[in-house]
């Protein structure tokens, strides 16, 4: 299972003044859940790009340090493995589900996937029903894809991803274009995978408050910079700077600032202080404690 490391890494587009990556320095452990957020135009999508390598495999531009994969092999830098090599540890789906699925049936999206890799075709059924079962849409296997939800087209771009037994799952906002339901059910099947698999996930969403129930780690990027990282109850006690970056906290962790402001909760950096509250059920149990005076 490769780790990532991030080495001052630094990226502008080309004829760009400003780089789109400042001094980005970051670990990501084998098997974590890494939350990416931030404000439009942050570099969140530059990030994963130079994580997946696409830059600078597909994306020129100015690129200093650089991300290295740690392997039981050794450590290589992103830029200089091939492609091919790099799509045996990495997968990537991205924000639209229309763009990314080619084939009139779900199953020969995902031998498409193998076939394009030269998965040796006597393993592919069985690696298409396990892709399949992963994403819990075994039932699609069929199915035309042109009748898929939003929410399925996204979960058939994961198990075309995860299809070729990636250690690493890199999504850039794949709710962004789903419904509740279809959000709920792709984040279910990351935090599964995540969960049951120890696959590395790497995801961009907006979507914090459901995210950060769900993550081990949420990293906050603002103008090319990481400005805040660490476990989620961490991050989120730094309600000042998601203010001053126009960034709502989630409700919970809204809650438990308002309590602390009214002075009903002790100061987050006082010893008695209660963890910020990740869901509602948690931001309930606080009130009610508060209410009983338990
Ligand atoms: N292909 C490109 N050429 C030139 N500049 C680009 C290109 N892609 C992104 N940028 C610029 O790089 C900066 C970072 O963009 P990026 O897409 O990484 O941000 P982001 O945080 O993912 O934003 P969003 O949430 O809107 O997707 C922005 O200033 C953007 O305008």
């Amino acid at each position: 299972m490769p780790k990532i490391t991030i080495d001052n890494l630094s990226f502008a587009y080309p004829d760009t003044s400003t780089e789109a990556l400042k001094e980005i320095q970051l670990t990501i452990e084998p098997g974590e859940f890494v939350a990416i957020t931030g404000a439009t135009g942050a570099g969140k999508s530059t990030l994963l790009r130079c994580i997946n390598g696409i830059i600078p495999h597909f994306q020129p531009g100015t690129l200093q340090g650089a991300v290295y994969l740690e392997t039981s092999a050794g450590r290589s830098a992103v830029g200089r493995v091939s492609t091919p090599h790099l799509a045996r540890y990495i997968g990537s789906v991205f924000d639209d589900p229309e763009g990314q699925i080619v084939s009139p049936i779900v199953e020969e999206e995902i031998a498409f996937a193998l076939e394009n890799t030269g998965v040796d075709p006597t393993q592919m059924d069985e690696r298409i029903q396990h892709a399949l079962d992963d994403c819990g849409i075994a039932h699609l296997r069929q199915h035309p894809t042109n009748r898929l939800s939003g929410g399925q087209k996204q979960r058939v771009a994961i198990a075309a991803a995860l299809a070729l037994a990636p250690s690493i799952l890199i999504l850039d906002e794949p709710t962004s274009e789903l419904d509740p339901d279809g959000t709920e059910a792709v984040l279910h099947v990351l935090s599964e995978l995540h969960r049951q698999r120890g696959i590395t996930v790497i995801i961009v969403e907006q979507k914090i408050n459901l995210l950060a129930p769900l993550c081990d780690r949420l990293v906050l990027m603002d103008q090319g910079r990481i400005v805040l990282e660490g476990p989620p109850r961490q991050v989120l006690r730094q309600a000042d700077v998601f203010t001053q970056l126009g960034i709502e906290l989630p409700v919970p962790a809204r809650l438990m600032h308002a309590l602390v402001k009214e002075g009903a909760l002790p100061p987050l950096d006082s010893p008695g202080a209660p963890p910020v509250p990740l869901t509602v059920d948690e931001a309930y149990t606080l009130s009610q404690a508060l209410l009983t005076g338990s």
